[in-house]
């Protein structure tokens, strides 16, 4: 501890995640082949008992989150669709009819009923109506809609609805492109605002939005994948921005930016930067020097992206939401701390991601190989750009595009 009084807060926390972290590996390391599969299994009922308990009833301690309630509806909604399941009739009427009671007179959605439409919220009521899916919860969407606030978040939510519900047009894309190729930092990744410390979250958001625009060559790709690969440290977890503490939800954040350009590498014929690489999660396993394995590949686009994805699905999976620590389903940021909502969907929502990261097409389920754990673990698969799962957006865009 003498030592430890020398070092930073920062330095501290590190210091603390990895021995936590390493604390669990050694244990899953020194386990049986079944205590091994237990830990890297998803839960699928307890998961599930968590979620819909929340759904129908949160505790007092929630009221501080009183002004999210639309996102409470999307990271729970979203974690059951990605497990494969949905919710009974009476619950999908509750949803839509409390969703409808947070709509504002002239378009967008508040936080609970009455409070003023603001641009994530709208975009977490659109994207939980979008997942209960059918003609009931599309047709509450009142499609007209009020600009507000400037960041990359605010950009990317807009231009999110704005995709989903059919009504992009020139005049919400004018000048965004320029915007965030303004929050590029010289580190690659995105800053929330120009001049901003590059972060995961809105590296995902300005990411997305320049697919969505068609103008992601306008992003220097090459240091934005540098960045996005070396976000993930010695405990397998990612971290959000450089020198902060991993995380388990910049799973998704960082990872569904990782597979975004590895899509667009291939679309652009550059299959050179990404090649099939040698590592696959069965080998990490129980195998003896995974960091090494980390150090040696971190230049290489083919193996570090392949060990982004199998190492984080194993970190995700035995830290972040670990059977033996978390007992009762849900995911967390990190080892000591409570699970919740906001984590087990986006850690959900990463693995998902990395599951079906090497998938040739829509329609082609992923590889044995690159399902950590159990087949049983496959979950459904997301639109990389909107976090809503597959089949839930397609119905969706085929019934905005009905009703231009
Ligand atoms: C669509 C949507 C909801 C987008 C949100 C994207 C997102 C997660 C943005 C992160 C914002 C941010 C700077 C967090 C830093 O918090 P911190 O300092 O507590 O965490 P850190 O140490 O991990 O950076
Ligand atoms: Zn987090």
């Amino acid at each position: 501890m003498e030592e430890l009084s020398s070092i930073t807060v920062s330095q501290r926390e590190q210091f603390l995640v990895e021995n936590d972290v390493f604390g669990i590996y050694n244990y899953f390391d020194a386990g049986d082949i079944a205590t091994q599969k237990f830990m890297v299994e998803i839960q699928r009922d307890k998961q599930l008992d968590y979620l819909m308990r929340g759904l129908r009833q949160l505790a007092p301690s929630f009221s501080s989150l009183d002004a999210n309630r639309p996102w409470l509806c999307y990271w729970i909604l979203h974690s059951i669709a990605l497990l494969g399941e949905s919710v009974d009739d009476e619950l999908e009427n509750n949803v839509i009819d409390f969703l409808g009671r947070c709509q504002g007179s002239e378009g967008g959605y508040g936080g609970g009923p009455g409070q003023l439409p603001h641009l994530a919220t709208s975009y977490a009521a659109v994207n939980t109506l979008v997942t209960v899916g059918g003609d009931k919860a599309l047709s509450s969407i009142n499609r007209m809609h009020d600009m507000g606030e400037m960041d990359v978040r605010a950009c990317y939510t807009a231009i999110s609805i704005a995709s989903i519900l059919n009504i992009l047009d020139d005049e919400l894309t004018r000048g965004l492109g320029d915007y965030i190729v303004s929050c590029q930092t010289y580190e690659g990744g995105i800053g929330g605002e120009p001049g901003s410390e590059a972060h995961g979250g809105y590296t995902y958001c300005g990411l997305a939005t320049m697919n969505l625009i068609n103008e992601v060559d306008r992003l220097d790709l090459d240091t934005l994948m540098n960045w996005a690969v070396h976000r993930q440290g010695v405990e397998m977890g990612f971290q959000g921005r450089t020198n902060k503490l991993v995380d388990g939800c910049y799973t998704f954040w960082q990872a569904a930016p990782c597979v975004l350009l590895q899509r667009l590498y291939s679309t652009h014929d550059l299959e050179g930067v990404v090649t099939e690489s040698i590592i696959h999660p069965p080998t990490l396993i129980g195998e003896c020097n995974r960091f090494l394995i980390a150090s040696v590949c971190r230049d290489m686009y083919s193996c570090a992206l392949r060990l982004v994805f199998c190492t984080s699905i194993l970190g995700v999976l035995i830290c972040f939401g670990d059977n033996h620590q978390i007992p009762d389903g849900g995911f967390r940021d990190k080892p000591r701390k409570a699970r919740d909502f906001y984590h087990t969907c986006y850690c959900l929502s990463g693995l998902s991601v990395a599951q079906h990261a090497w998938s040739k097409d829509e329609g082609t389920p992923p590889l044995t190989r690159d399902i950590l754990g159990s087949y049983s673990n496959l979950l459904e698969p997301v639109h990389l750009l909107h976090n809503i799962v597959m089949d839930r957006y397609n119905e969706a865009n085929e019934f905005f595009y009905r009703a231009a």
